[in-house]
């Protein structure tokens, strides 16, 4: 069933908290955000002169409460290029309705933004894949989303974007094809992959009979995240890249005994802290030097 749409905050309750960060970083204008997955925080290490802001501070913003999402923005320079971490990302299995759990993608276009980077963690379906392997997306299942629980229910805002969004190069052409360009001059190929990224609502990890239904059907790496801020962001034109770091095996065989834990996805982030933050710079960099809109037009 899908969630209220009570409370969810107006395009000027939304401008009000955009205005709040503008005050408190010289009106600095970022021009990439990125969106750190679990354990991967250190994304935003490297920002040169950071101002961070915790999420208290901030009006409307929801509480992170997942270990390895400690709650910040941190804004500053990452390879030359102005940015917006979010050092910490809101789930629907904390409680959140989908509309909460997005709504800093509103506040990164209001900020001025241009681009997103949706970072995660995930378990391998596709069996091929190892931990410490980077997926990058190049399309989804919203599982919640496809039975109605969809951040864009409810009377559109139409100063973000249309009330039907096309879902077509949603995980932007251009961006994939850089970044495989990227992987090799940084040497990390054995560990590459593309797939298809089927979110989940958690908090529990997948059942092996769940597992075996969605590598039937075509999924790479499942996850509790991105692709409600995904939906969201293509709905107000953010050019969007996404990846996938695989910190688990997916478990299709019923006589496992292995089981997936936070701890371990959080040391097979740590591990891949070093190639993932060069990754980062380096997909930052080259979006720096794109015109800051992907309309096709301009
Ligand atoms: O925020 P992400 O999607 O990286 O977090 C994943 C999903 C759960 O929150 C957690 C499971 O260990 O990691
Ligand atoms: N399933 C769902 N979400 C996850 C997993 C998983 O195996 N690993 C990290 N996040």
């Amino acid at each position: 069933m899908a969630d209220s749409i009570e409370g969810r905050y107006s395009y000027y309750q939304l401008k009000e908290t955009a205005d709040y960060l503008k005050e408190n970083i010289n009106c600095m204008v970022p021009k990439v955000a990125i969106i750190c997955g679990s354990g991967l925080g250190p994304l935003a290490e490297g920002i040169e002169n950071p101002i961070e802001i915790t999420y208290d501070r901030i009006p409307c913003f929801p509480k992170s409460t997942v270990i390895g999402h400690s709650g910040s923005l941190v804004f500053g320079c990452l390879s030359g290029v102005p940015v917006v971490v979010m050092k910490g990302r809101f789930h629907f299995y904390e409680g959140y309705p989908v509309w909460k759990v997005t709504m800093p993608c509103r506040i990164f276009k209001l900020l001025g933004c241009s681009f997103l980077i949706v970072t995660n963690a995930a378990g391998g379906v596709n069996q091929r894949f190892k931990v410490g392997d980077i997926m990058m997306i190049k399309d989804h299942v919203f599982l919640l989303g496809l039975s109605g629980n969809n951040p864009l229910r409810g009377p559109n805002e139409d100063m973000f974007g249309r009330r039907v969004p096309s879902m077509t190069n949603c995980y932007d052409m251009d961006l994939r094809k850089h970044a495989r360009k990227v992987v090799k001059q940084l040497g990390l190929e054995k560990k590459f992959h593309e797939g298809v990224y089927a979110s989940v609502g958690g908090p529990n990890y997948e059942s092996v009979a769940e597992m075996r239904m969605l590598s039937t059907v075509g999924i790479d790496a499942v996850g509790m995240s991105t692709v409600p801020e995904v939906l969201v962001a293509r709905h107000c034109d953010l050019a969007v890249f996404a990846f996938s770091l695989i910190t688990n095996e997916g478990i299709l065989d019923y006589n496992s005994t292995k089981k997936p834990g936070h701890l371990e996805v959080l040391k097979a982030a740590k591990a891949m802290e070093g190639p993932l933050q060069d990754f980062v710079k380096e997909m930052v960099k080259f979006m720096g030097c794109k015109k800051p809109c992907n309309c096709g037009c301009c």
